[in-house]
C-alpha cells in the first residue's frame, strides 16, 4: 500500500512559474491512501484545488488555522490579533501589497498575509507586541500565532481520518512546513526549499519544485 500523503502547494507542488503542474489532476486520484493538501493560502484555494484535482477534501489551510476532513471544519483561533497587527501596519504607512481587490486575505480568517516586497522589520516588531509571529513562506509573511501551525492541522486530520500521523509522507519547501516534517513519519524538502526546512526534513531532493515532489512519489510507488 502507498503511504498518506501531506503536501504543501506553493513550491512544492507547483512549477517555477508558480502552476501547479497538472501531472497532479491524474496522479492523485489514483493514489490509494489519503492526500492532504497543507498550505498557507487561504482555505477556499486548497478546498478548490482539491474539488478540481476530484480528491477527497483534506485540507490544512492558513498555516493550521483552518483544518478540513469528511464533514469537520475546525477553525483554530480567530485572526483578531493578526488584523488589529495588519491595520497598525498600514497606519504607520506600509501596504499589504495586494493591491485594491486583495484576493489573498479577502477569505483568511485566523492569520493576515502581506507581500515579501513590504518592509519585515515593522511588520515583525508589531506581530511580537501582539504576541504573534511572522513566517515567511518565499510566497509571502504571515502573521500568525505561534502555536498554530500546519504539523498540529496534520496531527486533527490524522485522527479524523483514523490514522496515525506518522503514516504519513510529508513534502515542502518552507519554514512553514518544518512542523509538517516534524509530525510526518518521512519527510522530504525539494531542492528549491529554503534552509529552514532543509534542515527540518529527512531528505533533501536534488530535484525542484514539483519535479521533485512527482519523483518521491514514483518512488513510493515502486516502494509499495
Ligand atoms: O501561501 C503561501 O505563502 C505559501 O503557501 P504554501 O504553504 O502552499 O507553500
Ligand atoms: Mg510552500
Amino acid at each position: 500500500m502507498v503511504p498518506p500523503l501531506v503536501l504543501d502547494i506553493d513550491g512544492t507542488m507547483t512549477r517555477p512559474d508558480d502552476s501547479v503542474d497538472p501531472r497532479f489532476f491524474d496522479v492523485l486520484p489514483e493514489w490509494h491512501a489519503p492526500v492532504v493538501v497543507a498550505t498557507g493560502k487561504a482555505f477556499p484555494y486548497p478546498v478548490a484545488l482539491c474539488h478540481f484535482m476530484y480528491v477527497e477534501q483534506n485540507v490544512i489551510a492558513e498555516n493550521g488555522g483552518i483544518v478540513l476532513s469528511g464533514e469537520a471544519v475546525t477553525t483554530n483561533g480567530d485572526g483578531e490579533a493578526a488584523r488589529r497587527v495588519a491595520e497598525k501596519y498600514v497606519a504607520a504607512g506600509h501596504d499589504l501589497g495586494w493591491g485594491p481587490t486583495d484576493t489573498v486575505n479577502r477569505w483568511r480568517e485566523t492569520e493576515v498575509a502581506v507581500a515579501r516586497d513590504q518592509p519585515l522589520g515593522p511588520l515583525e516588531e508589531l506581530a511580537a507586541e501582539h504576541g504573534l509571529e511572522v513566517v515567511d513562506t518565499g510566497f509571502a509573511y504571515h502573521v500568525k500565532a505561534p502555536e498554530i501551525e500546519k504539523g498540529r492541522g496534520l496531527k486533527s486530520v490524522a485522527r479524523l481520518l483514523d490514522r496515525d500521523p506518522d503514516e504519513f509522507v510529508a513534502i515542502g519547501d518552507s519554514e512553514n512546513d518544518v512542523s509538517t516534517f516534524g509530525v510526518a513519519g518521512e519527510s522530504y524538502a525539494v531542492a528549491n526549499a529554503d534552509a529552514k526546512a532543509q534542515r527540518a526534513a529527512d531528505v533533501v531532493l536534488d530535484e525542484s519544485y514539483s519535479e521533485g515532489t512527482l519523483g518521491v512519489l514514483d518512488d513510493l510507488r515502486e516502494r509499495a
